[in-house]
């Protein structure tokens, strides 16, 4: 493809009016007083009772290489007319400030900072389009992908859904965020190659078309690759692809190993069922059966409840397009702007609706696990200088329904925000995606049964400090006060 500007910075990833407010911010001056802003969503995706937290690492690469290149102050020279004076600070612009946020793999809830950047208003600003733009999908996919392997347990997940995703940078970070929710392979090899994650395949209906002949497709495919799966529903499932398979298995004894057939159309239950008896009889009783077409977690409950005799679940469209709920709405939101004296002060968005009303000044999330029992009480969202693991019994009440309240005696209180950046300069190590997988799996741990089911989960509590909630009623009835002279 022939570009004008022939470089690919992720710097003009942004919404224009970013680029007029830094202005704006650059001309009055203030375009250095230091932004505290905080990533949350209001609402978790697909009615589950929990997030799972994804992107971190790209929002990482994403701050590491933030610099206008040549190419990019020329397009908003010549196209966006943007002037001189503005362009010749932007040139040096880098990202300076400091982050702390949720490390990937991480469970969120609604209303709690899962990042908060700290860094000149300008900067913060700039870069507020990108990092929802990476978090909101990979989070919803990493959401997807678990809710989906809950169901699956202990059985292979495949990932399979490059074709249909919203092009190829939804595959690639799609993909990942499932293997981050627990999926066992993918079916990209790209992906495999960008971050180990292990490759899976079988093969398509196209192969037997080919050869117009499924039991020599099956033969010459054999013949290649020892470790083989079959798709037995070109033509007719029972009556010719399983026959086949079985066949060509026989024929070629210990030269392959033949690890499954694949069922990719008509009732999958009843199929599964019947197939498995074939193999069985003809003594292929570890031969696996995979199933594909359009599954989700709710197909798989389904066929799992009638005994589907399936072991490996392909699942493509509905994951990597989150297809029920096609996107998050995490928000970026400013709690707190350095004022003309140099003084931190809190900022407040109120809304008429309670839940959205933003909670202002700088916080910290907590996980209150009960050392009992190791069981999460609930998220405490608290202000920076607090200590809740110093309290005897802490108080956790409802943020909105204040009456629903408890006391909590023998806890743990987890900090859930790490350092990422300070002052620009990455102090944070990431741990291998590996180990993120293995993280969600530790965390789902912490939570009661009722948090996790798939259908009408319990609302998993999110509460603030004594101290944050006070400060929020402060805020809210100083902008009352200005509304009301
Ligand atoms: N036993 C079952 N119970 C519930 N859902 C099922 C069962 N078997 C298959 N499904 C699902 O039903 C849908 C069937 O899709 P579709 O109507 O496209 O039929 P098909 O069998 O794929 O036909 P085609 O040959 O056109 O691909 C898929 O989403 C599949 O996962
Ligand atoms: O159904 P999904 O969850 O999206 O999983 C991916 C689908 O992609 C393939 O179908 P496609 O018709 O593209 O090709 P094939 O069946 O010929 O392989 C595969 O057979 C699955 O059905
Ligand atoms: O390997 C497979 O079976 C596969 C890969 C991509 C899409 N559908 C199926």
């Amino acid at each position: 493809m022939q570009l004008k500007y022939n470089d690919d910075s992720l710097v003009l990833h942004t919404d224009f009016y970013q680029l007029n407010m830094a202005e704006t911010y650059w001309e009055d001056g203030i375009h250095n007083r230091k932004a505290v802003f905080e990533v949350f969503f209001r609402k978790l995706p697909f009615g589950n009772g929990y997030g799972v937290f994804a992107g971190l690492e790209k929002v990482i690469e994403y701050l590491q290489n933030y610099t206008f290149t040549e190419s990019d102050i020329a397009y908003l020279r010549d196209e966006l007319k943007f002037k001189e004076d503005f362009l010749d600070y932007l040139k040096d612009v880098k990202f300076t400030g400091t982050v702390r946020s949720m490390k990937e793999g991480e469970l969120v809830f609604s209303n709690e900072p899962i990042l908060r950047i700290e860094a000149p208003l300008l900067e913060a600003q700039l870069i507020e389009t990108a990092i929802l733009n990476i978090v909101n999908y990979q989070t919803l996919i990493a959401t997807k992908a678990t809710r989906i392997k809950q169901i699956i347990g202990d059985q292979v997940a495949l990932e399979m859904g490059t074709r249909r995703a919203q092009e190829m940078d939804a595959a690639i970070w799609g993909t990942r965020s499932a293997y981050i929710g627990g999926f066992d392979a993918t079916s990209n090899v790209r992906a495999g190659k960008m971050f180990g994650i292990p490759v899976a395949g079988t093969h398509a209906h196209a192969m037997i078309q080919a050869y117009r002949d499924e039991y020599i497709a099956f033969h010459k495919y054999a013949k290649r690759h020892k470790d083989c799966v079959f798709l037995v529903d070109t033509y007719d499932t029972l009556k010719s692809g399983v026959p086949n398979a079985i066949k060509v298995a026989k024929e070629l004894g210990d030269k392959i190993n033949f690890k499954g057939i694949r069922l990719d159309s008509g009732d999958l239950a009843y199929l599964s069922k019947e197939a498995r008896k074939l193999l069985d009889q003809a003594g292929f009783k570890d031969t696996k059966i995979i199933a594909s077409n359009d599954l989700d977690e709710d197909t798989i409950i389904n066929l799992k409840s009638q005994g589907a005799k399936i072991d490996t679940w392909g699942i493509g469209t509905k994951l990597i397009t989150a297809f029920d709920q096609p996107a998050l709405g995490a928000v970026y939101k400013l709690v707190s702007i350095e004022d003309e004296k140099g003084n931190m002060v809190d900022t407040i968005k109120i809304s008429g609706n309670p839940e959205k009303v933003s909670t202002p000044g700088l916080k910290r999330v907590y996980r209150i696990i009960n050392k009992m029992n190791n069981k999460s009480e609930g998220d405490y969202i608290a202000l920076d200088n607090e200590n809740p693991q110093a309290e005897e019994r802490l108080k956790m009440f409802h943020p909105v329904h204040v009456f629903i309240s408890k006391f909590i005696t023998n806890f743990e209180a987890r900090e859930l925000h790490h350092p990422i950046f300070e002052d620009g300069v990455l102090v944070y190590k990431s741990p291998s995606l590996q180990e993120i997988q293995g993280y969600v799996k530790e965390n789902l741990e912490l939570l009661w049964e009722e948090y996790k089911r798939s259908l009408m989960p319990e609302e998993y509590p999110v509460d603030l400090s004594q101290a944050c909630w006070d400060n929020k009623m402060k805020n809210i009835s100083e902008v009352q006060k200005k509304l009301s002279k």
